[in-house]
């Protein structure tokens, strides 16, 4: 794969105690031609260094380095996983040249393979556009059953990332990419979207997301004090799909938790509500993949962006398994 590194080893370090008490003494870089079917429940982080598509998207660069940064952060988290549970670091998918659709065609791939190596995918970007590949990746490996499966995404964001790809794909037109392909092969588009900014989204997004039914809660409403009614929404979505995909958009989040971001958001999300979201999804025991998109380090104030990326993943981690 041309647009693949292996994991990268100093990436992972922290104190060190010789008991398995961080997570840089747990997780195993393990390159992606090298993953085996585990004989116990395994995770695998995956980056998507990529920010051509924000560029594309007019927006502030710098989500290339978001992959590395999140897993240096996280590198010094406490271990408290069963040793039945294993962690990988399966190296990062890179773009270059700025050919962005040959990188997503390569998570695309990625992604496949570690579903069918039974392994529980999270992808770390990079621009929001890594969604395409990675739920081709996962569109792939559920076609490759007998049975067909459907796929729900759920993504948490200030954005709809709903925009027309007529003048080529960016960061902001990943949905829409997915949406028409589901129209040209006769499938529904399951798309719930939580967090979603007013402010930030054109009329005409709004009525896109209309015309594909898009179900979704705006910013106003995202929020600790209705979350019996978010969680009967989310309940009565993943009821109608077979599989979930999670995609965590960190711009959706307040800047006052997420400066680090390509886009920011002063009036976003909490990161309670997403917790509390996160629990009610991975209980129904459908989700099948996730990802963390548009870290961005370049503006980051005291790593605390990079810290709540692996805050949530440490939360996730410990959740799933
Ligand atoms: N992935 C981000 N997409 C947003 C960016 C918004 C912005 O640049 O302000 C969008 O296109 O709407
Ligand atoms: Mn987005
Ligand atoms: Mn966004």
């Amino acid at each position: 794969m041309k647009h693949y590194t292996n994991p990268d080893t100093t990436i992972w370090h922290g104190r060190v105690s010789n008991k398995y008490l961080y997570l840089h003494e747990k997780v195993r870089c393990i390159p992606l031609s090298e993953i085996s079917e585990p004989p116990k429940k395994s995770i695998a982080l995956l980056g998507y260094a990529c920010d051509e598509g924000v560029k594309r998207n007019q927006g502030r660069i710098g989500a290339v380095k978001g992959p590395k940064t999140i897993k240096n952060s996280l590198a010094k988290f406490p271990n408290h996983l069963a040793n039945t549970v294993l962690l990988h670091d399966t190296g990062a998918i890179v773009c270059k040249n700025g050919d962005m659709e040959a990188a997503q065609k390569e998570l695309s791939k990625a992604v496949t393979i570690l579903l069918e190596k039974k392994q529980f995918p999270i992808v770390l970007g990079g621009g929001h556009d890594m969604t395409y590949g990675h739920y081709n990746g996962i569109k792939t490996y559920l076609d490759s059953k007998k049975n067909k499966q459907t796929i729900g995404i759920i993504n948490f964001d200030a954005h709809f990332d709903l925009r027309q790809n007529t003048n080529g794909n960016n960061s902001g037109t990943p949905f829409y990419q997915i949406a028409m392909e589901s129209k040209k092969e006769d499938n529904t588009f399951n798309y719930l979207c939580l967090g979603i900014r007013k402010d930030a989204n054109d009329r005409t997004l709004f009525e896109a997301a209309k015309e594909l039914d898009v179900k979704y809660v705006l910013s106003d409403t995202f929020q600790m004090q209705f979350l019996d009614e978010i969680n009967t929404w989310i309940n009565a979505f993943i009821k109608t799909v077979d599989k979930v995909y999670v995609t965590i958009d960190l711009d959706g989040f307040s800047s006052a938790y997420a400066p680090g971001v390509s886009a920011p958001s002063p009036m976003g999300f909490t990161p309670e509500i997403v917790l509390e979201c996160l629990k009610t999804t991975i209980g129904s025991g459908k989700l099948i993949s996730l990802d963390i998109a548009e870290m961005n380090p370049k503006f980051d104030i005291d790593g605390q962006t990079a810290k709540l990326a692996a805050s949530l993943l440490h939360h996730i981690i410990h959740t799933i398994y």
